[in-house]
């Protein structure tokens, strides 16, 4: 309710208004709402600020660049940068991307060369390749950035590592000598987001700003590794697993509610002609487009609560110096990434498609979520390569399970018992167990079936890595499977496990098995292929999916309801809680900046001679027209 917190409209704002509306409500949220002691940036207050700012800047500054000093620091550097950068009197950002790369790490051509003489790090942009390109809140907002670098000791290269470096005056927020930065531009989304670009040119900073947890240099240029060199990786394997509830479950819930209480209030067309027209919800197709992203909402935050869970576990272990969980979370938190958001990305665009005309207006609220979903892509690795990076972990795990038990997040590799469906009604597919038993078979078989392949291929002589992208199609739909059994397992266990009352969990069981059996359904050539279900049963989970459809009908709305999204944030015409939504998308038209004139003069100026002559045709004083 406050009015400082409002959302002014955005679509009828510059992108410049945007951004520094942007930074007016996140800083006047994080400085003045948030109790002063006690909180951080990357404390339980996040959800809900995410949650109730359509718009807010320091994204990367409060999501990664924080984390990563905590992250790669040692105890003296964290106890110096982070209460500067928590309070925001250093605003930083995390700069790995470069114009030339970004997938490929060991290809960024930053370099930070050692000068022994005075101890420092020169940083060098070789190139134009080299320049730092995407990195948010770096084009206007940023003084600091965690750069990440080539490390360079007497001309031998030790890879990337993490350096702290100022790129802006602090009084005048001036760009400091041979730091040329900006605003990349116009993008998708993110329009409040200055991702910048940064040209480093012999940069110097103390010896003392690589962030030395994991490794350092001495003053004579020792260098000493200090720990598992792939906990460099870490910070983007934290924001992978963080960012699945901010960006891909929040705002997938944001575009289920506008979209199914929409297609509660829309009435068009009739089913039965003698009877009135009816509200779209009530349309199957409608609900086959709706209710399977409802369900996804459900889903993919059971099992992001799950990947935190571990990740949290993990990180305790790191501690103590176990750091032995971090190939399977780092599987299993590039494919999470991955795969919930492609689904979360086209879901999005389902459910605004099922909106007609009013869904592809700005007054909807929904190109904002979409286009801002689709980033979720690319960004924090991009899906293929995270694919990828998932398909190598099973590909070993599934050649360890010919000899070994596993357990975690690949048991099922090495579960070689009866897999065999034996359902015989519709019923029998909407069973949890069923389900699951479903997807561990189809993933298993999917990874077994890659694996196979690749085996063969090199047999007949072809090099393991030709193999390897020959096979990428299998080993991504083997990382989709592993990934699809993991969000339908987590989720029975978790919805199982919950306490609530019998008729919560029953919905949640019911959107658990619609979610499961969309996914069977959408991709039954898998099923089938690999024997999990005969064509038969593929007829009656179709007709299982269609009864589920039926079922969670009249709680549709109620169910959206409970994501407890205020208007303010929604920030939609067609998804308020009142439902008027043709009055406010009136209301909302009107307000167009085009609107706040009768006549645009800067267009009329160009029809004005056409239009008299028009006038004085109809007048009877033209001239006939030459045509
Ligand atoms: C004020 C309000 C604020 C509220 C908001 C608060 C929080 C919000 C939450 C989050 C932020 C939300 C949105 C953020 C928006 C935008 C942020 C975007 C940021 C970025 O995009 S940062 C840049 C991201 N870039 C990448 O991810 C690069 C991807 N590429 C790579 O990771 C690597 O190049 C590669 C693809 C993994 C290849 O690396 P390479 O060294 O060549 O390794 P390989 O040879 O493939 O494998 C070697 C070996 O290493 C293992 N490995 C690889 N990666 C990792 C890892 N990350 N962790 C652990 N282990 C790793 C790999 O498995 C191999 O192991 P083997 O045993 O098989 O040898
Ligand atoms: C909104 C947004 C915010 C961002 N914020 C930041 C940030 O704060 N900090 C930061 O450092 N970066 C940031 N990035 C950059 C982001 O991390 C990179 O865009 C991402 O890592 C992909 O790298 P790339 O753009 O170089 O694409 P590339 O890696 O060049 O990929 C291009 C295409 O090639 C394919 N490809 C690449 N490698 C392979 C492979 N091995 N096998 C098969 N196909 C492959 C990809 O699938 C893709 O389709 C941001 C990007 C966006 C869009």
């Amino acid at each position: 309710n406050d009015t400082s917190m409002q959302h002014r409209n955005l679509n009828h704002m510059t992108r410049e208004e945007r951004f520094s509306e942007a930074m007016r409500r996140t800083l006047y949220a994080l400085k003045v709402l948030l109790p002063r002691e006690g909180w951080t940036p990357v404390g339980p207050e996040m959800k809900y600020l995410a949650r109730a700012i359509k718009e807010f800047t320091f994204i990367i500054h409060a999501g990664v660049f924080i984390p990563c000093i905590m992250s790669y620091g040692t105890n003296e550097q964290i106890a110096k940068w982070f209460p500067l950068a928590a309070d925001f009197r250093i605003i930083g950002t995390y700069a790995q991307t470069e114009l030339g790369h970004g997938s490929f790490l060991r290809g960024l051509e930053t370099i930070a060369t050692y000068d022994r003489a005075n101890q420092e790090f020169i940083i060098n942009c070789p190139k134009i390749t080299a320049m730092k390109w995407w990195p948010g809140d770096m084009g206007k907002s940023a003084n600091h950035v965690l750069l990440m670098a080539e490390l360079v000791i007497d001309g031998k290269k030790y890879g990337m590592h993490g350096f702290m470096v100022q790129i802006r005056d602090l009084t005048t927020h001036e760009p400091l000598p041979g730091v040329t930065v900006g605003d990349i531009g116009a993008k998708l989304s993110f329009e409040s987001v200055d991702n910048g670009f940064l040209y480093l040119q012999n940069v110097r900073i103390p010896r003392e700003n690589l962030l030395s947890k994991l490794s350092e240099v001495h003053p004579d240029g020792t260098y000493i590794k200090k720990g598992n060199q792939r906990l460099m990786y870490g910070s983007m394997v934290r924001v992978r697993v963080n960012l699945i509830a901010h960006e891909i479950v929040m705002p997938l819930a944001k575009a289920c509610t506008i979209a199914v209480r929409y297609s509660a209030v829309r009435r068009q067309g009739l089913i039965n002609p003698s009877k009135e027209e009816v509200p779209v919800l009530d349309y199957v197709a409608q609900q086959h487009k709706l209710l399977p992203q409802v369900a996804t909402v459900f889903m993919a935050h059971f099992a992001a609560k799950q990947l935190v869970k571990m990740h949290h576990d993990y990180s305790l272990e790191v501690e103590k110096g176990n750091t032995s969980q971090l190939p399977e979370l780092h599987a299993l938190s590039a494919g999470m990434k991955a795969c919930l958001s492609e689904q979360g990305a086209a879901g999005a665009e389902i459910v605004r498609r099922a909106c007609g005309g009013h869904g592809y207006s700005c007054g909807s609220g929904l190109p904002f979520i979409v286009n801002r979903m689709l980033a979720t892509c690319t960004y924090e690795g991009e899906n293929t390569v995270m694919q990828l990076q998932c398909a190598r972990y099973l590909i070993k795990c599934a050649d360890q399970a010919k000899k070994d038990k596993l357990t975690g997040s690949v048991w099922y590799l090495s579960d070689f018992s009866n897999m065999s469906c034996t359902a015989q009604t519709f019923g029998d597919l909407q069973e949890p167990s069923v389900l699951v038993k479903l997807h561990e078979r189809r993933a298993k078989c999917a990874v077994q079936h890659a694996g196979k392949k690749m085996q063969n291929m090199v047999k007949n002589g072809t090099p393991a890595h030709d193999a390897w992208n020959m096979m990428a199609t299998l080993l991504i739909n083997a990382a989709r499977a592993h990934i699809m059994q993991y969000v339908v397992g987590t989720s029975v266990t978790y919805i199982s496990e919950l306490s609530c009352s019998a008729s919560l969990k029953k919905i949640l069981t019911q959107l658990c098995a619609l979610y499961a059996l969309h996914n069977i359904n959408s991709n039954c050539g898998d099923f089938v292929k690999f024997g999990c279900l005969t064509s038969a049963q593929c007829d009656l989970a179709q007709e299982a999916e269609f009864n589920l459809l039926k079922q969670l009908r009249p709680d549709a709305v109620g169910i959206v309801d409970s994501f407890d999204f205020t208007d303010d944030i929604l920030q939609s015409c067609l998804g308020a809680y009142d439902g008027n939504v043709y009055e406010r998308l009136f209301e909302w038209a009107k307000q167009a900046p085009m609107n706040k004139t009768e006549v645009h003069q800067d267009s009329y100026q160009y029809l004005q001679p056409y239009l008299h002559e028009g006038r004085d045709v109809l007048e009877g004083r033209g001239r006939n027209s030459k045509l």
